[in-house]
């Protein structure tokens, strides 16, 4: 078992490891998730003694790395996997390895099958791809047969076939009862390979649990609402409404609610109450990359300025503006292009008449067209618009 206690770790101002605790168990693979620069790969260095921390401490198998008997027998790493001489043959290098360890050389040629690389053993390393460089690193991971095994994004680098291939080997070592400690910035690989996941973000833990009970906790469903464009009025009265009935509310990066905590009806019965016309309710599952997202957000040290996630915050106090143009999907389909009623008494129509409408989009215009009634003459200018 690998056990961090209130670990940290600085580099003069900077904290890139803040009083971090948590549990590695034998027989799952636990995922070590957090965006980049959130403390990671310190961690594991630590955890291998090649980093010393600030304060706390991290022990395996009850000890520092450093004190461990035989520790390549004991716990193999891949950190990274361009840390190999490119002018040794993937042979040569781990059987330099396994020379340093004890390791008789027969291990060497088991773990090139294991990786695959057993047709590529005598060639030089640097002529390898990122992803044969991956399975390099591995193997020297698994010369010393250990019962720890330490993985920093093992998948990067791989195409599909690869990444599948380490999901099922970290699968395998953990069920021989091995410690599997893998870290990974993709929530997505980690909820298919992982049992239990420790997440941090700037250094901190975020969350320590199974990856049962993250999703359970974090892919709620949610209700998607939208109020008419353009009527901020009638948002706000809605937000009122459904946050006095105790559910919580977001707003969404197109300016739709996000609401939790009331089930799809009740949201329903609370606007027919307050008088608030909606454009759309919609019942939706927060996928698990984004409950992640969300977690992290505030702990993200790099971000695009272009990052729509950011907009996903509670909602301000003042209702963001409703941008013009609906975002596809939301909506359903337009009708189609109303077929105009002719009429003996009216003016020929021109050509080029049916974009008209739509340059002005009006309900006049709708009407003009012979769309019918209002309910008719607001799903034209629906379609108007997303024509637009
Ligand atoms: N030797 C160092 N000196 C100064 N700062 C460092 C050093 N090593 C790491 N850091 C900083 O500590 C923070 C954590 O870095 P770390 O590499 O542990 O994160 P990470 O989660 O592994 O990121 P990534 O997924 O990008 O590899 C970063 O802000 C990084 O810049």
């Amino acid at each position: 078992m690998i056990e961090a206690v209130r670990l940290t770790k600085r580099y003069g101002a900077k904290t890139a490891v803040d009083d971090l605790s948590f549990q590695v168990r034998p027989g799952v693979v636990t995922g070590f998730l957090g965006p980049n620069g959130s403390g990671k790969s310190t961690t594991m260095r630590m955890i291998l003694g090649l980093d010393r921390p600030t304060s706390g401490r991290v022990t395996i198998g009850g000890h520092p790395f450093r004190e461990l008997p035989n520790a390549p027998r004991q716990v193999g790493a891949l950190l990274d996997a361009r840390a190999v001489h490119g002018g040794r043959t993937a042979r040569s290098h781990l059987l330099a390895l396994a020379q340093l360890a004890g390791i008789p050389a027969r291990r060497v040629d088991e773990v090139l099958g294991v990786v695959g690389l057993q047709d590529v053993a005598r060639r030089r390393s640097k002529g390898f791809s990122l992803g044969m460089g991956q399975r390099l690193g591995i193997a020297a991971a698994l010369l010393g047969d250990p019962q720890v095994l330490l993985f920093d994004e093992p998948v990067n680098g791989l195409d599909p076939e690869g990444i599948l291939w380490v999901r099922n080997l970290m699968k395998a070592l953990a069920a021989e009862g091995r410690t599997v400690f893998v870290s990974s910035h993709l929530m997505s690989e980690m909820a298919l390979t992982a049992d239990h996941l420790v997440v941090i973000g700037r250094g901190r833990l975020l969350a320590d649990m199974s990856v049962r009970e993250f999703i359970a906790t974090n892919s709620a469903g949610f209700a998607r609402v939208r109020t008419p464009a353009g009527e901020p009025e009638q948002r706000e009265k809605l937000v009122a409404a459904l946050t006095g009935a105790g559910g919580f509310v977001l707003s969404e990066p197109d300016g739709a609610l996000r609401v939790t905590g009331l089930p799809l009806p009740r949201v329903s019965d609370l606007a027919h109450d307050a008088g608030v016309r909606l454009w759309e309710l919609s019942p939706h599952q927060a996928s698990l990359e984004e409950a992640y997202m969300r977690m992290t957000q505030t702990a993200v040290d790099y971000r695009s300025t272009d990052d729509r996630l950011a907009e996903l915050g509670p909602v301000p106090e003042q209702p963001p503006v409703v941008p013009d143009v609906p975002l596809e999907g939301w909506y359903a389909p337009p009708p189609p292009a109303p077929v105009p009623v002719p009429a003996p008494a009216a003016p020929p129509v021109p050509a080029g008449a049916a974009a008209a409408p739509a340059a002005s989009g009006g309900p006049a215009d709708a009407d003009r067209a012979g769309g019918g009634g209002p309910q008719q003459s607001r799903t034209h200018e629906s379609s108007t618009e997303d024509a637009r």
